[in-house]
């Protein structure tokens, strides 16, 4: 039976207030060789010189630059993965970015890496599950980047990310010593996909085999993208932080066109929004990558639109739910119960 204490009561007092500004920790990672075109490197500084900050300023920002590392390569990682374009580069990359993430976590709520191509996805995962093992991920994309060093037809690494992230495809990549570096692997199921359209045989043949939950578009077409939303809730894990690695070609080409590796038929603006509205909602999104912004493809009106979208995308991830929008906040949570029950 419930005992309405004065020690209860005390409690109740003593409970710290609503916090008013969530902490958000911003870092860009310039990488661009996980794929064959320039340009992609530029996207931090582009998003940050066209209002990205300001747009964010409802929040406490802590903007930590672009990662710095080494890029000098090593002979033992050279000669490692002969099919794979720039590997040694890619870990470097990668090997400075886990142990940021960890840091940036433990004075901020929240952290938003701005790549660089998707390849990046892989140390800022990997460094969330340092951080806390217990985590979801939601891996927006036309493309599953489930390749293996092994499968991949163009030896772009930014099409592997994730399968150096699964714990049940760590055993294809035992020469990467992944345990040295990012001991903590994501189990496939709590891995959901939104928006595929490209897959590769193998990658289609491993999301069988691991039964992942992969909504592509024509689920996204058939169900509406709230069911798609609840079905991936559902599939995750209530208790677990979750990550959203949005790779910006998810979008439709007419959102988002100024992009390395277009695919047509992708999401409406709409339905991305509220993609990252869904997540935000819960309170348990944690990290967020925002890839493959490439603001050298395109003329001046595909770019700006792909800027557009990009910042809306992130100002719905990162929005305070508890802070400006007070207003809505009943509303809000609301939907968050909806989304959450079973
Ligand atoms: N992050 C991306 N845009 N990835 C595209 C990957 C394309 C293709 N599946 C490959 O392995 O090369
Ligand atoms: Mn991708
Ligand atoms: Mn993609």
């Amino acid at each position: 039976m419930f005992k309405n204490s004065a020690k209860t009561v005390m409690r109740n007092y003593a409970k710290p207030p609503i916090k008013v500004s969530k902490k958000l920790g911003i870092l860009g990672v310039p990488f661009a060789k996980g794929q064959g075109k320039t340009g992609v490197d530029l996207a931090p500084d582009f998003l940050r010189e066209n209002g990205l900050l300001t747009m964010l300023s409802n929040l406490s920002i802590s903007d930590y630059g672009n990662l710095k590392y080494e890029t000098h390569v090593t002979s033992e990682d050279n000669s490692l993965y002969k099919r794979i374009k720039n590997y040694s580069e890619f870990m470097a990359c990668n090997k400075a970015l886990i142990p940021r993430i960890s840091e940036i976590l433990n004075e901020n709520d929240m952290f938003l890496i701005l790549g660089g191509d998707h390849s990046i996805g892989f140390g800022s995962v990997a460094g969330h599950l340092m951080h806390t093992p217990n985590l979801s991920l939601v891996w927006v994309d036309a493309h599953a980047d489930l390749n293996l060093h092994s499968t991949s037809y163009s030896g772009n690494i930014h099409g592997m990310p994730v399968s150096l992230l699964l714990k049940e495809l760590r055993k294809y990549w035992l020469q990467a010593s992944l345990y040295q570096f990012a001991p903590n692997c994501l189990p496939a199921d709590q891995l959901v996909y939104i928006g595929l359209r490209d897959i590769d045989p193998f990658e289609g043949y491993i999301l069988n085999k691991l039964n992942i939950k992969a909504y592509s578009m024509d689920a996204i077409d058939r169900f509406g993208i709230s069911k798609i939303m609840e079905m991936s809730l559902d599939a995750l894990k209530p208790r677990n932080k979750i990550h959203l690695s949005f790779d910006i070609d998810a979008l439709d080409i007419y959102v988002a066109p100024s992009t390395g590796t277009p695919v047509r038929g992708g999401l409406t603006l709409t339905e991305g929004l509220y993609i990252t509205e869904a997540l935000n909602v819960t309170g348990r999104l944690q990290g967020l990558d925002i890839a493959e912004v490439n603001p050298t493809l395109g003329t001046g009106d595909d770019l700006e639109s792909t800027l557009n979208t990009t910042m809306q995308i992130i100002r719905k991830a990162c929005a305070d739910r508890e802070g400006k929008l007070s207003g809505v906040k009943e509303n809000v949570t609301n939907l968050s119960k909806e989304l959450n029950k079973k």
